[in-house]
């Protein structure tokens, strides 16, 4: 028998289980003056923590939010953020007890998916989490220019302190969840976000407005170095072509900045080829960026759309939810459950992997990750979850 319990955690334990978190993430605690401004935006939306008598042990949040997947649709996904278990009790399996309770409260609150940001690549994929999304770091060494020719009829301007803070939801708004994987912020999102960057860490907001009115904005901050400047990029988005050149433009135009280092950006963005030396703006790393639990699998299949190709017979096998196991049958109409003989077997974490078009079938059959099929049954697969777009999340949470 385990020597903790896990459950919701009350209004009067949010504090101590947020000081568990901060500690497990080497944060000094909210001193008492800063509780009462970090109180609202830590809501107990849907907190989980675990206990060794009233002592709060481990703390796992979530958020509700939704997020598009291809074809265009949404589906209702639970934000999993501020997990963190006390360091004198880990390794005694208190996070995968919280993982099985939040996962049940999902499944019972009806999101379809859930998905994460991991502080570290070995602990999710046990709970049924796959990368589903990766993103680039670009880095662009300057002087460079976007091209001539490059059409950006829009004008960039630089916002500060309350002004930034009030005008970025709007936007975002306004651009649009148009990528699968992109997800809807809630104001909790925007409050911890904003107070962050914008009020505490000396960001500042730049604004594009194109001929439509706002169509895209990035969070900057630049730091002096030893030898020349260096711009910082969080949260940069473009609502279409002509918000992405121009606002690369003008990061690409700030006097004295020698380096540009733009994290979390889609991988298909390739902003050397807006350039007029493509060599200048590399990607320095690719790492994994959006970790997707299918909560729902038959909901989740039926969400999205399909590529041509004669359709495949998946077997789903999900250790933490069996609900999600057996087969399924996809095609070009769409998803449905299936007694025919399988095609390929998969487990949860894979589905996830293929869910938003991010990997080949070929590559997680080579690594062992789909077991059974032939490589007409690979390619097949392979058209039909294929997307036009790379999928992106873009919100850090
Ligand atoms: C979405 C986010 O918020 S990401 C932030 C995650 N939090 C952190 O990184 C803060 C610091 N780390 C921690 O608080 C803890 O180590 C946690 C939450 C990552 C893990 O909590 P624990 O209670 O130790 O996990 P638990 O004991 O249930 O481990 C389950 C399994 O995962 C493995 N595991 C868990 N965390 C890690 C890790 N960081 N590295 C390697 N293996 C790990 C365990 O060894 C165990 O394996 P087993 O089933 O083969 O025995």
């Amino acid at each position: 028998m385990s020597d903790y319990t896990v459950r919701p955690i009350t209004e009067a334990e949010r504090r101590p289980a947020l000081d568990v978190l901060l500690r497990s993430l080497h944060r000094p605690a909210v001193p008492d003056g800063r509780w009462a401004a970090v109180a609202d935006a830590w809501a107990a939306d849907g907190t989980t923590g675990a206990f060794d008598g009233d002592r709060v042990i481990g703390v796992a949040c979530s958020a509700a939010t939704t997020m598009t997947v291809p074809g265009g649709g949404t589906v209702p996904m639970a934000a999993v953020d501020g997990v963190g278990v006390s360091a004198d009790r880990t390794r005694r399996g208190v996070l995968t007890a919280m993982m099985g309770a939040q996962l049940a409260e999902f499944a019972e609150r009806g999101y379809v998916v859930a998905g994460l940001h991991a502080s570290e690549a070995v602990i999710y994929g046990r709970f049924g989490y796959g990368v589903a999304v990766r993103a680039a770091t670009v880095r662009a060494e300057l002087p460079v220019r976007v091209r001539d020719g490059i059409a950006a009829p829009g004008a960039v301007a630089l916002l500060d302190g309350e002004e930034a803070i009030a005008a970025a939801p709007a936007i975002y708004e306004r651009i649009g969840q148009h990528r699968p994987g992109m997800i809807t912020r809630p104001a909790r999102w925007w409050a911890i976000s904003s107070d962050w960057h914008l009020r505490e860490e000396g960001f500042r907001l730049a604004v594009h407005t194109g001929p439509g009115g706002a169509d895209g904005f990035a969070v900057l901050r630049t730091t002096p170095q030893d030898r020349g400047v260096r711009l910082e990029v969080r949260d940069l988005h473009a609502g279409n072509a002509a918000a992405v050149a121009g606002l690369w433009r003008f990061l690409l135009s700030i006097d004295l900045v020698t380096t540009v280092i733009a994290p979390d950006r889609p991988v298909d963005e390739e902003v050397g080829v807006l350039l007029t030396d493509p060599r200048r703006a590399r990607t320095v790393a690719i790492r994994d960026h959006l970790w997707l639990r299918l909560v729902d699998v038959p909901a989740a299949l039926a969400a999205r759309t399909y590529g041509t190709a004669e359709p495949v017979t998946l077997e789903v096998h999900d250790r933490m939810l069996p609900a999600n196991g057996g087969r399924y049958r996809l095609g070009p109409g769409g998803a449905e459950r299936t007694e025919a003989p399988a095609d390929l077997h998969l487990d949860a974490e894979t589905l996830a992997m293929l869910y938003l078009g991010e990997w080949q079938p070929a590559t997680l059959a080579l690594a062992g990750r789909i077991t059974g099929a032939d490589e007409n049954v690979l390619a097949r697969t392979a058209a039909l979850f294929a997307t036009t777009q790379r999928p992106w999340c873009g919100t850090p949470f």
